[in-house]
């Protein structure tokens, strides 16, 4: 039986390596305070440590510049396309004197009336080269535990976001985008080496979600995932679990921390998505008789 109408052929190609197939890349995992000109200036000096610890990818996490609250999201929001965006400018800023590509984690974004959590992805001459506003809010209701609903002020973004960087092809996702297989499905359809969700659990859902969701995005589609959290503050009221972590494509953990402010610094080697793919080859053992993929934003270019 079809699940799927047939209008594409869901067989990820290889993906050709990139300009810098093996270089370091770095998760800053950020303190985030209420001032944002402190949190951009953190931002700043973790973007240079990380540069001077050879880093060639800096990634940052969901929310960086804002404590994550619905009242908040508003009152820190910058107009990306217009300005004025000091959060834009410092990154693009860094980006280019510091020559390393940047996930910009995520802001909240203002743009005709409305909000989104939106990532800018940097390259190395300081130019945003995407742009993914979160596709899933993170509408949530644990009673007892934690309820929070982002759809109270946020508009959610439309389409999937593909970067082209020095450091290959980047898909990206923020935070609850990473529960979605379809949207990953279709990152390793379009031939991305590497998905970085910046992002912000809390204690709840991190606990038995956080590690689990981004090895088996990982492992399902055999290419590299990296998350990116904000540090965890007892005292906020949103408590984030931390644990930025790189897992390669088996789903192996490559590296992590705990959940204090800190730097990741790992080495990706994207031959390894070859070898695994060779090891096991999903694409070739996928049953395209009894199920299909549809890309619709393929199918429906610009929705
Ligand atoms: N910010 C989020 O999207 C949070 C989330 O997904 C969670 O599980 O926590």
């Amino acid at each position: 039986m079809a699940l799927f109408n047939n209008a594409a052929s869901y067989n990820p190609p290889l993906p050709s390596l990139p300009k810098l197939s093996k270089f370091k890349l770095a998760l800053c995992q950020l303190s985030v305070t209420p001032s944002k000109e402190t949190n951009i200036d953190n931002a700043r000096t973790a973007i240079e440590t990380s540069a001077r610890s050879g880093a060639s990818l800096v990634v940052l996490p969901e929310m960086w510049n804002c404590p994550y609250s619905n009242d908040n999201f508003p009152k820190y929001a910058e107009d990306i396309d217009v300005g004025p965006s000091p959060s834009v400018d410092m990154l693009s800023e860094a980006a280019r004197r510091l020559g390393v590509t940047i996930v910009g984690g995520s802001i909240p974004e203002t743009s005709d009336g409305r909000l989104y959590n939106t990532c800018c992805v940097y390259g190395t001459d300081g130019r945003i080269v995407a742009k993914h506003r979160k596709v899933h809010l993170f509408d949530v209701d644990i009673p007892g535990d934690i309820v929070f609903k982002e759809s109270d002020t946020l508009t959610a973004g439309e389409t999937p976001t593909v970067a082209d960087t020095d450091v290959g092809r980047i898909g990206i996702g923020i935070c609850h985008d990473i529960r979605f297989p379809e949207l990953a499905l279709i990152y390793a359809a379009r031939g991305a080496h590497l998905i970085c969700y910046p992002g912000a659990f809390n204690m709840s859902t991190g606990r038995s979600l956080w590690e689990l969701m981004q090895r088996a995005r990982a492992a399902d589609n055999q290419l590299f995932v990296a998350t990116c959290s904000p540090a965890r503050d007892p005292t906020s009221g949103y408590i984030t679990w931390g644990h930025s972590t790189l897992a390669e494509p088996f789903g192996e953990i490559i590296a992590t921390t705990g959940h204090k402010e800190a730097i990741v610094v790992a080495e990706i080697d994207y031959s390894l998505i070859h070898q695994r793919r060779l090891n096991l080859p999903l694409a070739k053992q996928r049953r395209e008789d009894i199920y299909q993929f549809v890309d619709l934003h393929r199918r429906y270019p610009g929705k």
